[in-house]
């Protein structure tokens, strides 16, 4: 029962409104892969399917991991509720039956225990690694249709607009990375987060190959399935590194993901579970109090201290047309961190705004920019800039928060700035992915990839007059960029 309740509210959770033909990612349970058995998790296999595997690294990883498991598994026994805790994906099934069945096929528990081989694909957005590759990165970015959304009639103009606008902002983009060396540290610092979570699944008794998965950048999310296929993996969990769920994100990693399951019989018949969000995680929100907490303490008067956390905006049209999670999740980390910083006496005043618009339409607001001006002006003068919507150090820590909204903020009469670094490796958070992989392994499921396509809005749907405008100036937009370079000049400024 507890496996059929599962399967429904997985299809709730991943099935968000997204337009005339709802881009719905429904899972469909498979009868018999809910009766995998926790005894399964000891077989040993090779890890060929990690990169540049690091032997100190690994080292100094398992010892700083090994030193926090006591603490994290001591939280979990007091089952301390955090936030709307998601039992359909991290509550655990319980092993139900000696047998498994796959196709029709039946295997004796212990039979198919001696072949399973555990993947986790780690999706995220992927960085370029030189500023050659910023236009070919932007490129595939802006050809993504859950980042630039144009009504299904207009979707032919999808890569000839990714093409302008790729080349428009490139030399915008160049700068941002040349000021951080040269290119994105993503890859590296996931792949380094990749080997630290092998470890930590190692340590709690999971052998597992863990896999790396970029959307706009190498190494592709095709490569990591290709090396999935090859290593036979018989199980996979996909773990999107975005703590809160967007359409522009997970939700596009996920799509994706599901396409490619589509038209490939090995990954159509792979059970596989999907964490789409997991802020809510007593262990994430406890490493990200832990790490303001460290940093409160490096001002001369702490508490005094505004907590200032910057999350990447989102178009606004997201939200209220499409019925992106990702604001209402945003709001409730925030609460969880704070009220987890309170427990521990620490009372600070807080904001939240959203940063890195692109474009002309309107984002979440308030924006960040605009805010820390307010904050100089009424007065603030400390301030503990937080990165919340992303787990690694990358392009928009490094140099807008670092470089811009410092300087804008000291500026506006701020007079002491701080910046909480991203939870990167940190053993805490670390290891509480790895119990998120082993609590939602039992439930991994065939997917239902019968619905899923590119996005659209919701309100396109219902209002023919909306749609019919849109029509309009999506075309009259797209054809006057494609004939006239001038024009994209003269659009720059207000566009980028
Ligand atoms: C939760 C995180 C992110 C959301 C939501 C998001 C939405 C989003 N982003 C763009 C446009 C760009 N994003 C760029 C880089 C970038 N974006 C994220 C995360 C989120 N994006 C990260 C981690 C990175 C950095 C990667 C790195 O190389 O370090 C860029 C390129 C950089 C630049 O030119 O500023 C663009 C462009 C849109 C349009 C969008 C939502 C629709
Ligand atoms: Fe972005």
């Amino acid at each position: 029962m507890e496996a059929v309740n599962s399967a429904v509210s997985q299809t709730k959770l991943l099935n968000f409104r997204s337009g005339r033909n709802s881009s719905s990612l429904n899972l469909s349970r498979h009868r018999g892969t809910t009766s995998i058995c926790y005894a399964k998790f000891g077989s040993h296999f090779s890890d060929d399917g990690l990169r540049e595997t690091d032997k100190s690294l690994k080292l100094s990883a398992a010892s700083n991991i090994a030193s926090d498991i006591n603490n994290v598994n001591l939280a979990k026994s007091m089952h301390v509720p955090v936030g709307r805790h998601r039992h359909n994906l991290f509550g655990r099934t319980n092993c139900a039956a000696e047998t498994c069945i796959y196709d029709g096929e039946v295997h004796s528990a212990s039979s198919s225990a001696a072949q399973e081989k555990i993947g986790v694909l780690l999706l995220n957005l992927g960085g370029p690694e030189t500023l050659n590759d910023v236009q070919p990165f932007l490129f595939n970015l802006f050809a993504d249709p859950d980042i630039i959304r144009l009504p299904r009639l207009f979707r032919f103009l999808q890569r000839p607009l990714a093409q302008l606008i790729s080349v428009s902002r490139a030399p915008k983009s160049k700068e941002g990375y040349a000021a951080i060396g040269g290119g994105s540290p993503l890859r590296r610092i996931t792949d380094e987060q990749a080997q630290a979570l092998k470890l930590a699944l190692e340590i709690k008794d999971l052998d597992a190959n863990v896999y790396v998965g970029m959307r706009y950048w190498h190494p592709f999310t095709e490569d990591a399935l290709h090396q999935i296929k090859k290593d036979k993996i018989t199980k996979l969990v996909v773990l999107p590194l975005y703590p809160q769920f967007s359409i522009s994100t997970s939700g596009s990693s996920i799509r994706v993901l599901q396409n490619f399951i589509r038209e490939d019989g090995y990954l159509a018949r792979l059970p596989i579970s999907i964490i789409e969000s997991w802020y809510h995680r007593e262990g994430y929100i406890k490493s990200m109090a832990d790490l303001i907490d460290a940093d409160l303490q490096k001002f001369t008067n702490p508490e005094e201290v505004m907590v200032f956390f910057s999350a990447h905006g989102v178009p606004l049209s997201y939200v209220e047309d499409a019925g992106d999670p990702y604001r209402d999740q945003m709001e409730e980390c925030i609460s969880l961190i704070m009220t987890e910083l309170k427990s521990r006496g620490i009372d600070n005043p807080h904001t939240l705004a959203y940063q890195s618009r692109v474009g002309p339409v309107q984002w979440l607001k308030p924006y960040t920019d605009e805010v820390l001006v307010e904050l100089g002006q009424r007065g603030v003068k400390s301030l503990l800039a937080v990165p919340v919507s992303f787990v690694s150090e990358h392009i928009e820590t490094l140099e807008e928060i670092d470089m811009e909204y410092r300087h804008l903020a000291l500026q506006s009469g701020i007079k002491n700035w701080g910046r909480v670094p991203a939870l990167g490796c940190t053993s805490s958070f670390i290891s509480d992915l790895a119990d998120a992989v082993i609590e939602v392994l039992p439930s991994a499921s065939l997917l239902n990839t019968n619905n899923v396509e590119g996005t659209e809005t919701e309100t396109e749907m219902t209002d023919p007059v909306q749609y019919a405008i849109n029509l309009l100036f999506g075309s009259v937009f797209a054809f006057l960029l494609m004939l006239s370079p001038k024009l994209i000049s003269a659009f720059r400024k207000y566009l980028f």
